[in-house]
């Protein structure tokens, strides 16, 4: 590849939306593609994002763009996180130094950024349901001219809405709704199941495999692709072509299939394209790609093809090295735990790598269930294993828990199963916006019947009460932790019932650390001390349920402050006023936590310093807060 920059090169450039694009010659195509590839590359490894799964889409989203009528057409994303490519042809392309960056670009799609996004998606399996009533929509208002696509990945296929929705779809034989499979054998590793099993057997034909190597080698390595290049690679696909046999299983369902199609031949994609379009009726058009194709680092990067990289040299693809976080704890002691307890098996809803399971993975092989997509199955699926004897510990990002609520509500907790539920990227996490933020997980899991919650402030802590969740059989336990390096180790100085005692204080201000917030108050409560207040500092460990020793020590105070990284609304914050309440103790509580509204993109520090979770705002505002309540430290000489 050329020397890149974060800047579109020449044609690109010219692009300012799909028209434009329409007006491109055929030979002007594969440049095209090696420009939108080489600015995936060098805006990715500025930025970080999700490079791989864009790198696979180039082809396929020029053919998209050239053959419907976008935004009269809808060109849906599954996910969400292949649509750089799409941001870059519909007049984006000039914003990419801005990428997930504050006030920048989105990492998904964004309906502030372009009418051409109609959804703001990000979690999986959700394109299908959308375009669904979207075409629904569109027949009812009499335009049932305009085409519905949407674009869902393998992996995002193993999800269940996605299969309601084909349900839905393939019942209704008038409705123009496009299917397109974006089939790369691959979530961040392979995809998994009986349907990925299927698709694997057609993708590793040795033929087919030859096409894309042919492929490779001469339509992205050369500017231009001249008429010899394309007779002798339409023979190849020719004889691909008699070899393979189209998805049965897909027709049976009623849906219209046109298969197996090469996505990195924009011209053959195009060709897909129009005959789905022309077919107007549900029809799945199932083209095969490479992850990370074009970029060598890429597509050699066995784990996960360079799914969604932090910062990197874009000439070697060496990443920046992360910090020790709070994922590898956990990684080392379910290694350590499952080799003490035969009994334990993990579960990742498609996230081995990310959720740090790969070291269990190696170690049990037969104690680790990769259920794919599958949030919801995978908790009543643990609910299951439980049943059977065993401790499940299902590791997952918190905001994908979202999804599973009613599973650990009803399959797992009704039960009192034994079963741990780890959140990672739990609070808020930044770069990936709105979507993923973990900030949810504290609010909902407190209306859980009989389930048990910690969250750990510091690494031995994290060790100390992930055993004890797992220790715990008669019924599920959570431990949630956030993303990034783990901070420092902070030791108790006392206890309060089970509670950790991180700094003893007269009874002015009690602070209730919710994990990793134990830093903050720390901080807090020492620029407090200068004003001559004083504040005792307590980390429950286990936050629901609430330590009994907390109305006691409550009683003792002015004022209680609650500090979590979670929504306001519904948290520890207000569990801590209601156990208060219940036990008539008339004490203030300030909860600062996360404003319940949706957070923009933007690195984790400067969201926390505008939302206010910082020691310097608490400590001011607890400073205000004393000071109306007590004219005594009104007239501390410090102030
Ligand atoms: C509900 C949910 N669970 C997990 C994820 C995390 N996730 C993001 S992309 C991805 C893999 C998607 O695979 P696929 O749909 O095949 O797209 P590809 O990256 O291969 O193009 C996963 C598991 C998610 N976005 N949503
Ligand atoms: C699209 C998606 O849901 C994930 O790929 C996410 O971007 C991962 O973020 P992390 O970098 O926190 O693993
Ligand atoms: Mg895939």
């Amino acid at each position: 590849m050329s020397e890149r920059t974060a800047r579109p090169g020449r044609l690109l450039e010219s692009v300012k939306g799909p028209r434009d694009l329409k007006l491109l010659g055929a030979d002007e195509l594969p440049v095209l593609a090696a420009e939108i590839r080489d600015l995936l590359v060098a805006s990715t490894a500025r930025t970080g994002g999700h490079l791989g799964p864009n790198l696979g889409v180039v082809e396929l989203t020029i053919a998209l763009h050239r053959v419907f009528d976008s935004p009269r057409d809808r060109i849906l994303w599954d996910t969400g996180h292949q649509a750089y490519v799409h941001k870059m042809l519909t007049g984006r392309a000039g914003m990419f130094d801005t990428l997930r960056q504050e006030g920048g670009l989105s990492g998904y799609p964004s309906q502030a950024e372009s009418e051409h996004d109609i959804i703001e998606n990000s979690h999986a399996s959700t394109a299908l349901s959308y375009a669904d009533g979207l075409a629904k929509a569109y027949k009812l208002r009499g335009e049932s001219d305009r085409s519905v696509v949407a674009v869902i990945g393998d992996g995002a296929l193993t999800g269940g809405m996605a299969w309601e929705a084909l349900n839905n779809i393939a019942g209704q034989k008038d409705l123009p709704v496009i299917i397109v499979v974006n089939d790369n054998g691959r979530s961040y590793s392979p995809t998994i199941g009986g349907l990925a099993n299927h698709l694997a057997s057609l993708r590793t034909s040795q033929r087919y495999e030859d096409v894309l190597d042919f492929v490779k080698d001469n339509l992205t390595r050369v500017p231009v692709v001249g008429p010899p290049v394309y007779d002798a690679l339409h023979g190849v696909k020719k004889g691909l072509k008699d070899v393979l046999a189209p998805q049965a299983m897909f027709e049976d369902l009623g849906l219209k299939y046109i298969g197996l199609v090469d996505g990195h031949d924009e011209e053959a994609v195009e060709a897909a394209l129009r005959k789905a379009r022309g077919f107007r009726r549900p029809v799945i058009v199932h083209v095969l790609t490479k992850k990370g194709f074009g970029y060598s680092p890429a597509e050699n990067h066995g784990e996960d093809c360079f799914h969604s990289p932090g910062v990197f040299d874009p000439l070697t693809g060496e990443e920046k090295p992360k910090p020790h976080g709070w994922t590898n704890v956990f990684s080392q002691e379910i290694v350590r735990l499952g080799a003490e307890r035969q009994d334990i098996v993990a579960i990742t809803a498609a996230m081995l790598g990310p959720t740090g399971l790969i070291p269990f993975s190696e170690a049990y092989p037969d104690r680790l269930y990769d259920v794919g997509i599958a949030e919801q199955h995978a908790l009543t699926s643990a609910a299951g294993l439980a049943l059977g004897g065993l401790h499940p510990v299902v590791a997952v990002y918190a905001t994908f828990l979202n999804r599973a609520f009613d599973q650990l509500l009803m399959d797992v907790a009704l039960h009192r199963l034994p079963v741990t539920v780890v959140l990672d990227r739990a609070g808020v996490t930044g770069d990936d916006g709105a979507s993923h933020n973990g900030m949810w997980d504290l609010s909902i899991l407190q209306v859980v019947p009989g389930l048990a919650v910690a969250v750990p402030r510091d690494e031995p802590r994290l060790r100390e009460l992930l055993a004890e969740a797992v220790a715990v059989e008669d019924g599920p336990t959570v431990v949630r932790f956030p993303k990034g390096p783990v901070g420092p180790e902070i030791e108790a100085v006392g206890k309060l019932g089970e509670m950790d005692v991180l700094r003893a204080g007269d009874p002015d201000v009690l602070l209730v650390s919710v994990g990793p917030m134990a830093e903050l108050c720390l901080e807090a409560a020492g620029l407090l001390d200068a004003q001559g207040i004083s504040a005792t500092v307590v980390d429950p460990r286990w936050v629901k349920p609430l330590d009994e020793a907390l109305v006691a020590a409550a009683r003792v105070h002015k004022l209680v402050v609650v500090v979590e990284d979670n929504g306001r609304v519904g948290g520890v914050g207000d569990a801590v006023a209601r156990m208060l309440r219940d036990a008539d103790v008339d004490v203030p509580v300030r909860t600062y936590g996360i404003p319940q509204r949706f957070l923009d993109h933007a690195k984790r520090a400067k969201i926390l310093g505008e939302i206010g979770l910082t020691a310097q705002d608490v400590a001011r505002e607890i400073t205000e807060a004393v000071a109306k309540r007590s004219p005594v430290l009104e007239n501390h000489p410090a102030r």
